[in-house]
């Protein structure tokens, strides 16, 4: 944890929706639907969460958001983001960093930008410029297999950040990483987001996690996923891991346990 906070720039919510998803049906059995008649809208700019448990079909999800699936069914529709032959040009953080051992940071991180057609001179130069700003400064030539988990991933949503689009879809991008890794990079993500202000959807099974980086957590209550229980965030910002401490965030917390069932209507605190 830095401890550091950033005071963060205005809001520039336009009320436009940044992801809108419409009546979406899908499933890889047509008798087992993973998804049926779904609606969900990401406005512009915001971070978005959705807590899941596993197996529900939120990889699936986001393949289908980035066009690399069909729907069986309805309409999803990305502001800003282009069309092309192998889906959506939109940002993807997988739950693995999947960088290539060959590449050193400064190239795997290029990756997005050359394959949307930038010259690899100028992509290279674009990402030397924001390094620092991650966390990165003097990375550039390493390898993978030279840098910290933590720093992988970071490298990972470098990339991502610059494969074009206004939406990312971050896949549990720290899951696989030690509590106090993931709790520095958690407060990083913040602090870039504040800066780039792209929108932001994040899948995540922890609650803790959903709520301290999220405007918004949409909460899969049962499968198939009909629909995603909203929870709006009003906690201040900037946030810290002071804010995990704070009694309005325990109280969203205990509302998101009940929501999925994990524990009682007795728990305390209720408003339900
Ligand atoms: N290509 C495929 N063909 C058939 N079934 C699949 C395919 N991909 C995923 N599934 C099934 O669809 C369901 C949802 O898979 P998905 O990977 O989207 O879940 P998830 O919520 O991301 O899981 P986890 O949290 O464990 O990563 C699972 O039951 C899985 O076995």
């Amino acid at each position: 944890m830095s401890g550091r906070t950033i005071t963060p720039e205005p809001r520039q919510e336009t009320g436009l929706p940044g992801l809108s998803v419409q009546g979406l049906t899908y499933g890889f059995e047509s008798d087992k639907p993973l998804f049926e008649g779904l609606d969900l809208e990401v406005p512009k700019g915001q971070f978005v969460s959705i807590v899941a448990a596993s197996g529900m079909g939120k990889t699936t999800l986001f393949r289908l958001l980035a066009g690399l699936l069909q729907p069986e069914s309805g309409t999803v529709t990305v502001a800003g983001a282009a069309e092309g032959p192998g889906g959506r040009s939109i940002g993807y953080m997988p739950q693995r960093d999947c960088l290539m051992p060959w590449r050193t940071v400064q190239d795997n991180a290029a990756i997005g930008l050359e394959l949307a057609g930038m010259a690899r001179r100028e992509a290279r130069r674009k990402v030397l410029e924001l390094l620092p700003e991650l966390g990165l400064a003097g990375t550039a030539s390493k390898y993978p297999h030279e840098l910290s988990g933590g720093m992988r991933q970071r490298v990972s949503f470098l990339r991502s950040l610059l494969a074009g689009g206004e939406l990312l879809l971050l896949d549990e991008p720290f899951s696989a990483l030690d509590a106090m890794t993931r709790s520095s990079l958690q407060q990083w993500l913040l602090e870039v987001w504040e800066k780039h202000r792209k929108t932001i959807l994040f899948i995540t099974h922890d609650i803790d996690e959903a709520l301290l980086l999220s405007d918004q957590v949409l909460v899969a209550a049962s499968a198939p996923i009909r629909k995603l229980v909203p929870m709006m965030v009003d906690l201040p910002r900037p946030r810290t891991y002071e804010t995990t401490l704070a009694e309005n965030f325990v109280y969203l917390k205990r509302r998101i346990l009940r929501q999925l069932g994990r524990i009682g209507s007795s728990g305390g605190g209720g408003d339900e």
